[in-house]
């Protein structure tokens, strides 16, 4: 049986990219290309590496990206005229509004406020009950990201048992249930679940999204099973390291994604397709 296998999601994105900039050039070419707004509030040196990253990724696909940056002392009615004004622009087809917010601002009010047709991330509550209900909708970035790593690794999801510890909006949830529409079978677990170990040791499929460092170790992992680490923890260096201890979990995991160079550079490369579909849309209702 094969061990240790890297999941390289470095290379699995640029290879979506590589097809997003097919795309674009086809919605150029129709008159319509796809643009991107990330709002960034407030002042976060990850959430401004995060921002960068994201601006350079649409350059190279052909995706017309604004940054709009706000003081941390914007208003949330500030904030919400921005988006409204977004919403009405015809020139963007995504808007991304960079969280964490402020304090004072209610994320959950602002993600309402965006155009359900223009949520690229698949955060506003419309999106999330169409998944949830099995509609066609905007997929979250990194569950989307998850399973094209899955898709294209070749490792089969219908039938096998999935576990994913964290129950996030942004991850937990929505990777659960688009892993049950590919007919996994899906256990979640959490910070209150009681033998977690229990639960995690039965797992074909193992999605880490818990948020600390190092949580999962091989004493958690089932030999042979395929690791997935949605961990971006950053010590005090600034060294990034993922929710599981790679290096001792890595020998006996069939398959496992690293951090960095895993899971991080799909939700980028899943934020691009779901512009390009924006776009597309778009066009459909020009006709
Ligand atoms: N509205 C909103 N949508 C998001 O999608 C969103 C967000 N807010 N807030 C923050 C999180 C985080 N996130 C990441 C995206 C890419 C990498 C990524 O590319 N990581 C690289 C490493 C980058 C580095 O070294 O810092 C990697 O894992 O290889 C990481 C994290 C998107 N987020």
């Amino acid at each position: 049986m094969e061990r240790g296998l890297l999941i390289d999601g470095k290379a699995i994105a640029a290879q979506i990219r590589q097809e997003l900039k097919s795309e674009t050039d086809r919605l150029i070419q129709n008159g319509v290309q796809p643009g991107l707004a990330v709002i960034l509030v407030g002042r976060d040196s990850a959430s401004e590496t995060y921002v960068r990253g994201k601006v350079r990724a649409c350059a190279e696909v052909g995706i017309h990206s604004e940054q709009i940056r706000m003081p941390e002392e914007t208003s949330e009615d500030e904030l919400l005229d921005q988006i409204r004004k977004l919403n009405r622009d015809s020139s963007i087809h995504g808007i991304l509004v960079q969280l964490p917010l402020p304090e004072h601002i209610s994320p959950n009010r602002v993600i309402s406020e965006i155009d359900p047709d223009k949520d690229v991330d698949g955060f506003h509550p419309i999106n999330a009950g169409r998944l949830a209900t099995g509609l066609d909708s905007f997929l979250p970035c990194t569950p989307h990201g998850i399973l094209q790593l899955l898709k294209r690794t070749g490792v089969q999801v219908a039938g096998k048992h999935a576990v994913v510890v964290g129950r996030s909006n942004i991850v937990g949830k929505p990777v659960s249930l688009l892993l049950q529409r590919e007919n996994a079978t899906v256990t979640m677990c959490h910070s209150r679940t009681e033998h977690l170990q229990a639960h995690t040791r039965q797992a074909d499929i193992l999605i880490a999204a818990v948020g600390k460092r190092h949580v999962i170790t091989k004493d958690d992992v089932k030999p042979g099973a395929v690791v997935i680490d949605v961990g971006m923890n950053r010590n005090e260096q600034g060294k990034l390291a993922g929710d599981v201890d790679f290096e001792e979990v890595r020998p006996l995991a069939s398959h496992i994604t690293p951090v960095p160079g895993g899971v991080g550079p799909m939700t980028i490369a899943m934020l691009l397709y779901n512009t390009c579909l924006a776009a597309e849309a778009s066009g459909d209702q020009n006709l």
